[in-house]
């Protein structure tokens, strides 16, 4: 029995990158699954657009859901202002842990929560968990089927504002359909599609950016 790939990422940072040091940390992740592994990352390329995105509306809560091995999670993180903080879910134990020691890599392990589970067990215990009103942003980069679903409880469970931003990954590849749907014919939702490619590919993908109305 070998490695993960994710064990496998968690080596190249710690290889590559300085302890500390978050860009250095999105570096070496970049660099590892341009030319070594492909991993799901929200990559480089998508990730210029998640950072102007991010700058644009300074969150003070942010929510990410699908951690993976934390590379979004640490791009997010990286651009918070101080008292900001990000909770990110993920479901797959094997990639928490390794999440939560890149995090602690770059450094930024005071600015994220990593929380286990199921995004549709976790959302509706959040408010009373973390004693937050609502989110500012939020980064929806887990199974595609769950981005309608969550949508709505994160509407539901009062924990989206007037104003509060949806961006969604992988629209287009490996797609979500139904949320393109949902946000794109929804009064409560202005929304506007960010053309890029599927990270570390040429293949066509993009972010949708949502603003809930209230
Ligand atoms: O499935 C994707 N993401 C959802 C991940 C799902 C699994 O990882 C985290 C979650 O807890 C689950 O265990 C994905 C897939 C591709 N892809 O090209 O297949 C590209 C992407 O950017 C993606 O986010
Ligand atoms: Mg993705």
């Amino acid at each position: 029995t070998g490695s993960s790939r994710p064990q496998r990422i968690l080596k190249a940072v710690q290889k590559n990158a300085t302890k500390g040091d978050p860009q250095s940390v999105i570096s070496a992740i970049d660099y590892y699954c341009r030319h070594k592994e492909w991993a799901m990352n929200v990559g480089d390329d998508k990730g210029l657009i998640l950072d102007s995105v991010l700058t644009e509306v300074n969150p003070s809560m942010a929510l990410e859901l699908g951690t993976y091995c934390g590379y979004s999670s640490v791009r997010i993180a990286r651009l918070l202002s101080p008292n900001s903080k990000l909770i990110t879910v993920e479901f797959n134990p094997a990639f928490a842990a390794i999440a939560r020691q890149i995090i602690a890599y770059a450094g930024l392990q005071d600015k994220v929560t990593i929380v286990e589970g199921a995004s549709g067990d976790l959302i509706p215990k959040m408010k009373e968990r973390f004693g937050l009103k609502s989110f500012d942003f939020v980064f929806l980069d887990h199974w595609k089927d769950r981005y309608v679903p969550d949508t709505k409880l994160l509407e539901d469970c009062g924990l989206l504002r007037k104003g509060t931003v949806l961006l969604a990954d992988n629209v287009i590849c490996p797609g979500a359909p139904e949320y393109l749907k949902y946000v794109r014919n929804n009064p409560r939702y202005e929304s506007r599609y960010y053309p890029s490619v599927l990270e570390y590919t040429k293949a066509e993908d993009g972010l949708e950016k949502s603003v809930f109305l209230g």
